[in-house]
C-alpha cells in the first residue's frame, strides 16, 4: 500500500496507510537493528515506550525470529507504580512483548519499591551502568503536549532531563501532566541510539507533530529531533 516519504534533516518521515502495516515495518526496522547489533558485539540493548500506542507493535515483534536470547530489553520510561499496576509500563511489555519467540529476552525494568522517586532514580542509574550502552534501538512515543519519553513540557527541571551532555541514565521526574512520578531515561542516552524510531498513530498526533517542528515554541520532542545526530525515523499510520 502506498507510503508517503517526507524527509527533514531532522526526521524520515514514513506515513502508512494502516497501522498493521506499520506494526509489520517497524518490526523488521527493529529486527535488523538488533540482528546486526547481536551480529558486531554479541547482544543487543533495546529501549521501548510505554503509553498505549506500542501494544500492537509489540506483539508483532514478539514473533519476529531473531535472536531474543542476545537482546536486553528496558524502558524509556517509567510510572512509579508496580508492574501489577495497570499504569505500568513494565507491565505492558511483560503482556504484548516478551511473549512468543520474545519471552528469551533479557527484561530490564526501571521500577523499584523506593522511599522517592530521586530514591529510585538512583539506583537504577547505579544498577543500568553495568548494560552495554549504548543503544542499538529506542523506540520513542509521543504526547499530544509535543512530550516524548517523560519529558513533559511542565516537568520541574525540564533542561536537566534535556541535557544532551549528561552522564545521567536514569533521572526522576516530577510533572503535574504526567499523572504520577516518573522514572525516564537521559536526552543523553536516547539520543545515542543507534536507531531512534518515532511511533505515533492518529491525526491528532500527526498534527501535534507538524506543530512541534513548525516554527514557534520548542516542545521537548523537536528538542529530541535537533539533539539527535542522525535522523529520528519517524513511523506514522492514521
Ligand atoms: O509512559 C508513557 O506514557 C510513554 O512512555 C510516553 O512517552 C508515551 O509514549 C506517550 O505519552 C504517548 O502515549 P500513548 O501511546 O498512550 O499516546
Amino acid at each position: 500500500m502506498a507510503r508517503e516519504q517526507l524527509n527533514s534533516a531532522a526526521y524520515d518521515w514514513h506515513a502508512f496507510s494502516g497501522r498493521e502495516e506499520l506494526a509489520a515495518a517497524l518490526a523488521d526496522q527493529i529486527a535488523d537493528k538488533l540482528t546486526k547489533a547481536i551480529a558486531k558485539r554479541g547482544t543487543a540493548l533495546l529501549a521501548v515506550s510505554g503509553g498505549t500506542t506500542p501494544a500492537r507493535l509489540f506483539a508483532v515483534l514478539s514473533t519476529t525470529p531473531i535472536a531474543w536470547d542476545k537482546v536486553i530489553v528496558t524502558l524509556v520510561d517509567e510510572r512509579f507504580v508496580p508492574a501489577s499496576s495497570p499504569r505500568s509500563n513494565a507491565g505492558l511489555v511483560a503482556a504484548n512483548l516478551l511473549q512468543n519467540a520474545a519471552k528469551a529476552a533479557r527484561f530490564v525494568p526501571l521500577y523499584h519499591e523506593a522511599t522517592s522517586i530521586e530514591d529510585a532514580a538512583a539506583s537504577d542509574n547505579a544498577a543500568l551502568q553495568a548494560l552495554p550502552w549504548p543503544l542499538d534501538v529506542v523506540i520513542l512515543g509521543m504526547g499530544g503536549d509535543g512530550h516524548t519519553a517523560s519529558f513533559f513540557p511542565d516537568a520541574d527541571d525540564l533542561p536537566v532531563l534535556l541535557d544532551p551532555s549528561s552522564d545521567r541514565i536514569v533521572l526522576p521526574v516530577h510533572a503535574a501532566s504526567a499523572g504520577e512520578p516518573r522514572l525516564t531515561l537521559s536526552l543523553a542516552r536516547i539520543i545515542d541510539a543507534g536507531f531512534i524510531a518515532l511511533h505515533i498513530e492518529g491525526e491528532d498526533k500527526r498534527t501535534a507533530f507538524d506543530g512541534a517542528v513548525a516554527p514557534g515554541p520548542r516542545k521537548p520532542i523537536r528538542t529530541v529531533l535537533d539533539a539527535a545526530p542522525r535522523p529520528v525515523e519517524v513511523f506514522w499510520a492514521p
